[in-house]
């Protein structure tokens, strides 16, 4: 019933998101009865958010209170996509180095200390049918966030992220700072070189830097070593409280988004040279998505002689979105896929060309 429904809205044309956190069983969906778009004005607002990488655009939202909800309980089936060899367009690959090289340059002469840069590559799809497209993904990465989201004025996308961009549930916040890239290649108890230490240390900088203001407690945890799909990163939790629950929300977001893992060091520097140097756009990949203050019921745990306890149950708020990464957005019989990847001054442009080629396995091996 649910994946019928699912392709039911899609083939209907209307709104909707489906997705399934990491490490859970649980896949939700949302579907708007309407074909509205809603913006975000504060972030006071409730449903699931679905954010551009530029914040001069507008966040799109599907209010919890505007959608019909559905979940079901779904397990992986074991089913692993191939990651086949793909052959590479040379043109693709000759722009690529020339923007990481041009990046390096602007890094040597003190533009900025770190940039993001990323490149779209497009599939030709014969065949596509929304719900196995996302089924693979489910299949194929129990450990991302996979989502499959739909509006028929502004697109189809799909994606399997490892990133979180930030948990906050009450006043516990929480961010992660992912960094640094290497192929898997059967042990996740591998060394890393300089160059993915720095560029993930900035990020985690940045984010303690940009959280003061807003919280207290900041906690970090060591650096650990995760794996994403074909790939290795490097990955630090920070966490704090938050100084009041009626916090700043949107300027909370306004100082954090976008982190130095999808865009760079200072963050003005570097998103000016992507805008100008990246020739394409971005839309939605390395924006951020998920559930904005979702509320949710608990009731407190009643003892047999105090049944009228069960009357009072506690509202909590949880927000939880996700750095939309390792995504595909479905247009015109095409996939294109978006892919990138940090460059600091000892980068190598080869090296990095061949990050985005990894990294777009992730994508093309379910196709
Ligand atoms: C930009 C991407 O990934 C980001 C960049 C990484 C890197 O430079 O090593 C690693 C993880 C992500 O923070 C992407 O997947 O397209």
């Amino acid at each position: 019933m649910f994946f019928e429904t699912i392709q039911k809205q899609h083939t209907n044309q209307l709104p909707f998101v489906a997705y399934r956190k990491p490490n859970s069983t649980e896949v939700k969906a949302l579907l708007q009865t309407d074909d509205t778009v809603h913006y975000i004005d504060d972030y006071s607002e409730s449903g699931f958010v679905f954010a551009p990488f530029d914040t001069a655009n507008k966040s799109i939202l599907i209010p919890f209170e505007q959608a019909d909800s559905l979940d079901m309980s779904y397990s992986n089936l074991g089913i692993q996509a191939r990651h086949n060899e793909i052959s590479l367009a040379e043109k693709n690959k000759q722009n690529h180095i020339n923007l990481v090289e041009k990046g390096i340059q602007a890094i040597a002469n003190q533009t900025f200390k770190k940039v993001v840069l990323s490149r779209k590559e497009t599939v030709v799809l014969t065949k596509f049918n929304v719900v196995q497209t996302f089924k693979k993904l489910l299949d194929t990465y129990p450990l991302a966030f996979v989502y499959c989201w739909y509006h028929p004025k502004i697109g189809l996308w799909l994606g399997a992220t490892p990133e979180t961009l930030m948990k906050i549930e009450g006043n516990q916040f929480s961010m992660m700072s992912l960094a640094g890239t290497q192929e898997y290649n059967g042990s996740i108890n591998v060394a890393w070189e300089d160059k993915e230490k720095e560029e993930q240390q900035i990020v985690t900088d940045f984010i303690v830097n940009g959280l003061k203001p807003f919280v207290q407690d900041i906690q970090t945890s060591d650096v650990e070593t995760v794996k994403a799909g074909n790939l290795l990163h490097l990955k630090t939790i920070i966490s704090a409280r938050l100084k009041q629950e009626e916090f700043n929300f949107k300027a909370l977001i306004h100082a954090l988004h976008p982190t130095p893992a999808v865009c760079g060091f200072p963050k003005k520097a570097a998103k000016a040279f992507i805008m100008k140097n990246e020739h394409y756009n971005r839309e939605f990949y390395t924006g951020y998505l998920g559930e904005l203050n979702l509320e949710t019921k608990r009731h407190p745990r009643a003892s047999k002689r105090n049944i009228e306890n069960r009357a009072y149950a506690i509202t909590k708020k949880s927000t939880q979105l996700y750095v939309n990464l390792r995504c595909m957005q479905i247009k015109d019989h095409k996939a294109l896929i978006y892919v990138g990847g940090g460059i600091t001054k000892i980068s190598n442009a080869e090296k990095e060309w061949e990050e985005t080629v990894s990294k777009s396995k992730v994508i093309k091996s379910i196709l």
